[in-house]
């Protein structure tokens, strides 16, 4: 989600800086014009914005607050705005070092995925500090098409992870619905198009829905990705006494997928854990 993002503002125009844990994925940024640094703190030292997009919430904490982390090269006037999906509880604690050292955060997570990453289509779910949110609107509506406000840090992460507590959902109940169709009978394809067709008809089962009727799982979103948010989405939940049964039993079985080798594969691969015999 990271190169496809800064890829956008480099091709707008942007002075960018990189950094990633596997420098070699840089190497096309850097090719299109994008200057590297070795470390966070040195990205942050010499940026006045500096957007993170990492892959979990141990993660976003490593590279904002550990060893030659983000926090090391901020001060004064500059910004952080993470767009890694995290739980509230870390991102507050991003923030509360961030801002310990006179710099503004916004939490910032996206919804949309690979293809809306590189088409800057992208939807802003930010929270923090209102005068960095309207200091990198520019910046949000170069890499995608909405933007919202929530108020205070932690409205953001939980939009988030309401949202794709949604999508897990959605996606477990329509793969029980393909191989339903198929076993009494009926052509899995014809169901994702009559679906198409009505009130429940959604992009993700239009776009998805062809590849795993034929067992393919190209990555756009990664199960593992999935299975976290999920995790974190009923983290929230419990923090407030919210039943949430039918998110809880489609987690288990984003973990049953993890558990068959698909952690990398699109989370669309969820249907392999509803088969008697799973693909790896
Ligand atoms: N893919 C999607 O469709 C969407 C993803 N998201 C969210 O965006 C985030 C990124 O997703 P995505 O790009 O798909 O994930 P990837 O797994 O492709 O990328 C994860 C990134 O995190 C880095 N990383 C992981 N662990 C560490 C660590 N310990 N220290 C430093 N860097 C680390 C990786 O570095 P390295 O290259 O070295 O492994 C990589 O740059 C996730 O939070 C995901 O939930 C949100 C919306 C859509
Ligand atoms: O977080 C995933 C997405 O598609 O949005």
């Amino acid at each position: 989600m990271g190169s496809p993002m800064a890829l956008n503002l480099i091709k707008t125009g942007c002075d960018v800086t990189v950094w990633n844990r596997t420098k070699s994925k840089c190497d096309p940024l850097i090719s299109m014009g994008a200057k590297y640094k070795p470390s966070p703190e040195e990205v942050t030292a010499a940026c006045d914005v500096t957007f993170a997009m990492l892959a979990d919430p141990e993660s976003a904490m490593e590279v904002a607050c550990g060893k030659h982390g983000a926090v090391s090269g901020m001060g004064p006037g500059k910004g952080y705005v993470d767009v890694s999906t995290v739980d509230g509880g870390t991102s507050k604690l991003i923030s509360g070092h961030i801002k310990a050292s006179g710099a503004s955060f916004l939490e910032a997570p996206v919804s949309g995925s690979k293809k809306p990453a590189e088409d800057g289509q992208l939807i802003f779910l930010t929270a923090g500090d209102k005068s960095l949110y309207e200091t990198v609107t520019p910046f949000l509506d170069i890499m995608g098409k909405s933007r919202f406000y929530l108020g205070e840090v932690g409205n953001g992460a939980a939009m988030k992870l309401i949202v794709n507590m949604i999508m897990g959902s959605m996606m477990a109940t329509f793969s029980e619905g393909l191989l339903l169709s198929e076993k009494v009978g009926l052509d899995p394809n014809v169901l994702v198009e009559v679906v198409s067709k009505g009130a429940i008809s959604a992009p993700m089962y239009a776009l998805k829905g062809p590849s795993m009727v034929k067992s393919l799982y190209p990555t756009a979103f990664p199960l593992k990705h999935q299975q976290k948010d999920m995790r974190l989405a009923l983290g929230l939940a419990e923090s407030v006494s919210q039943p949430t049964p039918i998110s809880a039993a489609a987690n288990e079985l984003y973990k049953v997928a993890k558990s068959h080798g698909l952690s990398d594969s699109d989370f669309s691969a969820v249907i392999e854990a509803l088969k008697g015999k799973v693909q790896s």
